[in-house]
């Protein structure tokens, strides 16, 4: 089934299963089943949706790699081939070290009397072919593809025709969408990609929009194993939706304190406390760090502009979502004890995250508000998620779903690590996925907005990752739909009135 596909109802959120995930699945599957059956199935998915994307083509090129997912590859061959298409097959390994099934499917392949190329790819260029088939490696691979399987990936990122990966592009990592290549030559990028047995999270964020194309998925009619994280759906965030009644009041959603906006950077205040009347926050009160910043803004006069001074009677008021370090500048250092202290519900971006993370006695007040149940939500893009680890932003993107898992344990928090894939994690729990947004939001202040429609849609009882999940969704959704009309980046100011 492709993902997103128009149901009668919206769908579920989707289960994802890393590396050993995956494994435990196949494991279970192949214990029920009789030998081949699993290979079997995959090879004819494979054929099959090859069909549905290219029913078109009349010649196909398969490039098989030396582990099972060359064996997927040769049952597809074959299948391709008995459907009367003209099927050529590069296989880069040595058949005599093929693994069980694939040394199998190898067989039937050639008694059905398909063309089998050995250790060839070297030097091809496409006679025709209408599709390729990218059997190399799947959840086998585990550093960069080099030699024969490096000339064969060149070969298919030469290829001017559609390509259609088996379980993964070969080159990426379906763990955690990283490509083994820093330099990002040696990895396919598919237009198609039929995930086999367990959807994989590499997929869906770093590299993994950019090498996957449309993502499809086939369970191959396996037991279900719980999944390591969830990919966000429409259905998932329906769910967690909250309903605004016909008998609600403005006091009923809660109050947003908009604490932001250093001098030179109250646009980014701006940004979140507009945001966050639009997501239904209740009354939003806009406090600017800048001391000489406006007392009203015109274009929206509900916003309600606050000195620095009243922020402690405001917060010792205790009811409102704090939305803190938009534009925050060092001028956020002065007044994160307080916030940390009393608000209920606490939302930290940019230079609030930068500013603790250069202060341990921040961050050990920040990890007292989750003892005590004050919940928080940190939004680091990854080179601020490296600053509160202590590592890099290549070593936050190489792994960002344990990146955000071990920031949210360590500070006992809920965190939204931006960028290609948002991943939304919690300290415990699986953590999420979001499939929406572009790199249309790769422009200045859709970060300030996103933070404020946090704020804006957090609901006072609400679970924390239940609010970030559902504003990640939305964010990118709307940007989704822009791009839909639209080329380049998405000014910011729109994005706040869109969502
Ligand atoms: N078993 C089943 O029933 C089912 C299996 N399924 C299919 O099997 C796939 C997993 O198969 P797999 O475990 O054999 O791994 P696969 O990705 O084919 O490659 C392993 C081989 O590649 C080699 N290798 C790796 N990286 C390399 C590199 N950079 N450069 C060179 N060599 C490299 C590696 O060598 P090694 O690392 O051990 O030296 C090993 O020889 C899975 O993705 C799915 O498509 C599903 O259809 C469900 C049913
Ligand atoms: N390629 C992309 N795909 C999806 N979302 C993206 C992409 N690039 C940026 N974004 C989103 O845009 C926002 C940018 O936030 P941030 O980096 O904090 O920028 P700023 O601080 O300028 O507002 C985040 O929500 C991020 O997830
Ligand atoms: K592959």
């Amino acid at each position: 089934m492709q993902l997103g596909t128009a149901a009668a109802s919206p769908p579920a959120p989707w289960p994802l299963h890393g590396a050993q995930g995956s494994r435990a699945s196949e494991q279970a599957a192949q214990a029920e089943l009789p030998p081949f059956t699993l290979m079997r199935r995959a090879g004819t998915a494979v054929a099959r949706l090859a069909l549905a994307v290219a029913p078109h083509a009349r010649r196909v090129w398969v490039a098989c790699g030396p582990g099972n997912n060359g064996g997927d590859g040769l049952v597809a061959a074959a299948w391709l081939h008995r459907a009367g298409r003209a099927v050529s097959v590069s296989l880069v390994g040595d058949p005599a070290r093929l693994p069980a099934d694939a040394a199998r499917a190898l067989e039937e392949a050639r008694a059905a009397g398909v063309p089998i190329q050995q250790t060839p790819v070297y030097g091809f260029e496409p006679r025709g072919e209408d599709l390729a088939i990218d059997a190399l490696l799947g959840l086998g691979s585990s550093r960069r593809p080099e030699g024969p399987l490096g000339d064969a990936v060149a070969a298919l990122r030469r290829w001017p025709g559609p390509v259609l990966a088996v379980d993964l592009p070969t080159g990426l990592d379906g763990e955690t969408g990283r490509v083994f290549d820093t330099e990002l030559r040696a990895c396919v990028r598919a237009d198609h990609t039929l995930s086999l047995l367990t959807l994989k999270p590499g997929l869906f964020t770093a590299q993994g929009r950019d090498h996957a194309g449309t993502v499809w998925w086939h369970d191959l009619g396996a037991p279900t194993v719980a999944p390591d994280a969830w990919l966000a759906s429409e259905g998932a965030v329906q769910a967690v939706r909250p309903a605004r009644l016909h008998a609600h009041h403005k006091g009923s959603f809660g109050d947003v304190i908009v604490v932001a906006g250093a001098p030179g950077m109250v646009g980014a205040a701006l940004l979140a406390a507009r945001a966050a009347v639009r997501a239904g926050g209740g009354r939003v009160y806009l406090v600017p760090l800048a001391e000489d910043a406006f007392a009203v803004d015109p274009t929206h006069p509900e916003l309600m502009v606050r000195p620095l001074g009243s922020l402690e009677p405001m917060l010792r008021a205790g009811t409102g979502t704090v939305v803190c370090g938009c534009g925050g500048g060092s001028e956020v250092a002065q007044i994160l004890p307080a916030v940390l202290h009393a608000a209920p519900r606490l939302v930290l971006d940019a230079d609030a995250l930068n500013t603790m993370a250069a202060d341990e006695a921040l961050r050990t007040l920040l990890s007292h508000r989750g003892a005590r149940g004050a919940a928080t939500i940190l939004t680091p893009h990854p080179l601020e998620a490296a600053r509160l680890l202590g590592s890099s932003s290549a070593d936050v993107q190489a792994n960002r779903v344990a990146a955000a898992r071990e920031l949210a344990g360590r500070l006992r928090v809920t965190v939204v690590l931006k960028g290609s894939g948002t991943v939304i994690a919690g300290p415990e729990g699986p953590s999420w996925i979001n499939p929406t947004g572009n790199a249309a939001l790769a422009t200045p202040g859709t970060g300030d907005v996103l933070a404020g429609w946090l704020g804006g849609t957090w609901r006072p009882g609400e679970a924390a990752l239940d609010a970030a999940v559902r504003a990640v969704w939305e964010h990118g959704a709307a940007a989704d739909r822009w791009a839909a009309t639209h080329r380049g980046p998405y000014p910011a100011s729109e994005l706040a009135e869109a969502i």
